[in-house]
């Protein structure tokens, strides 16, 4: 594949312009606005972040702290990472409002000096791009100053702070062509998407060659990702988006691409070629026509992203919840394989910091593209959440922890034209591999 130049495509809204930038893989500057210091002696105690006091479905709740307890190194595979950007995910909105709190409270550890039982305050915020400032005494991939990115699981406390703590594991470096504020529009989504098309799906870099593969909601954070994945190893990418999305994803490499908001989405997917894969990142009925749409008695398998496992534990409790999916996975897997000789599957984030190391050189080798729709300063953490509410997201939010400093000569601005127009923070543009 030949060199790509563009790298992000993000809405200057929050930062008062009207413009769609491109902005370049030029190194950036890094300043950072509050007192925080590298040296992990001279840390201060106290951290700003976004937290919340108790779960809240009416969209309230976020509470700005200068006050939270700087996260410190507690067993000796952990790292302790600044972070200088985070994104947002269709999850945050949800745990925001309790989403998976029955299971995920089983998995964190007592929060507070108190060892109180209690998750609050919670920190939301599951993509982190950052700095090592502090390694556990067995940590042997990373050293402080080492800049990093990662997925945060859901259980841990999360990266709408100025620092977090994950293991090792967790941890990959940065990609280096990649400012933070692109970084950090990743992690997430990749380690999902990752996790579906290869743990679940059993696509590979070395056996996607010329599969033919539907990704639905491809103008999403996953979407995006899982379309510029698949075409760099090899597979037949075709895609189901709104018709404003269209110049987005065939930028990115779709092949063929269907506008669900125009006529019967199953009836046009049904008169092309069938599929070996289906990913579904929009669940609800989809999966009525979608499976009719692969290859049958061929291996061919469906993977939906949209599963009711969380709401199952949520609604009836961890063992009944979790008795529930089981009986609805394995019915539907039955039915499925007897029916068509298709394998139906769900599919889920897993943390994958080696995963992360393999999409980086995909990243800095400019086959995979970071996809920010919009970007706001940590100050707007609410504003940002309220963009993700409004839907139609077209690749990732992003919160800027720690400001970066972009020289604007280094940047090249795109007029995007009325397509862009339309959409409050634009980015509906023509992020494409050259
Ligand atoms: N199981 C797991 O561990 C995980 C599950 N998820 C889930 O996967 C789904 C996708 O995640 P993510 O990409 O981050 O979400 P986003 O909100 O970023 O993207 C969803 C995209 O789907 C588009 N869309 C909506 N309806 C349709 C439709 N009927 N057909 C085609 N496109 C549609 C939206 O645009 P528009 O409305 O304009 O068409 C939007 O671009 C979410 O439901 C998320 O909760 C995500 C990560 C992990």
């Amino acid at each position: 594949m030949a060199s790509t130049r563009l790298l992000c495509l993000f809405s200057a809204k929050a930062a008062g312009t009207t413009k769609t930038r491109l902005a370049g893989a030029a190194a950036r500057r890094v300043c950072c606005r509050r007192s925080v210091c590298s040296s992990p002696s001279r840390r201060q105690s106290c951290m700003s972040a976004w937290v919340i006091d108790q779960y809240d479905t009416d969209g309230g709740g976020l509470r700005f702290t200068d006050e939270a307890t700087v996260p410190t190194v507690r067993s000796p595979t952990e790292v302790l990472i600044q972070v200088h950007a985070a994104s947002l995910n269709p999850l945050d909105i949800s745990m925001r409002g309790g989403y998976g709190a029955k299971l995920l409270k089983l998995r964190r550890e007592p929060l507070s000096a108190m060892h109180s039982d209690s998750e609050f305050p919670l920190i939301l915020g599951r993509d982190v791009s950052g700095v090592v400032v502090d390694c556990g005494s067995e940590v042997t991939h990373f050293a402080p100053g080492d800049e990093v990115w990662a997925a945060v699981p859901p259980w841990k406390q999360g990266s709408l702070a100025e620092f977090v703590t994950l293991t090792e594991y967790e941890v990959s470096h940065k990609p280096e062509l990649v400012s933070h504020t692109e970084a950090a529009s990743i992690p997430y989504v990749a380690s999902t998407a990752l996790s579906a098309l290869v743990s679940a799906a059993g696509l590979c870099r070395d056996s996607s060659s010329n599969k033919r593969v539907l990704v639905t909601g491809g103008s999403g954070g996953v979407g995006t990702f899982s379309i510029q994945l698949l075409k760099a190893w090899g597979a037949h990418v075709t895609v189901t988006c709104s018709h404003n999305a269209e110049g987005l994803v065939r930028g990115l490499g779709a092949d063929k691409v269907v506008d669900y908001t125009e006529g019967d989405v199953a009836e046009q997917l049904g008169m092309m070629e069938k599929f070996d894969v289906i990913l579904d990142n929009v669940g609800g009925d989809t999966e009525q026509w979608a499976v009719g749409l692969l290859k049958p008695w061929s291996g061919a398998k469906y993977v939906t992203l949209v599963t009711p496992f969380l709401l199952n534990t949520d609604s009836m409790g961890l063992m009944d919840g979790t008795i529930n999916a089981g009986v609805t996975l394995c019915a539907k897997a039955t039915q499925n394989i007897i029916s068509n000789g298709v394998f139906y599957r769900w599919g889920f984030y897993a943390p994958d910091g080696p995963a992360l190391d393999e999409v980086r050189k995909l990243v800095d080798a400019g086959k995979i593209l970071p996809v920010v729709e919009a970007q706001f300063p940590f100050t707007q953490v609410p504003q940002a959440f309220q963009k993700l509410e409004q839907g139609h997201a077209r690749g990732k939010t992003v919160i800027r922890v720690a400001e970066e400093e972009t020289s604007q000569a280094e940047d090249l601005v795109l007029d995007v034209g009325t397509e862009t127009a339309e959409s409050e923070q634009g980015a509906q543009g023509t992020a494409q591999h050259n």
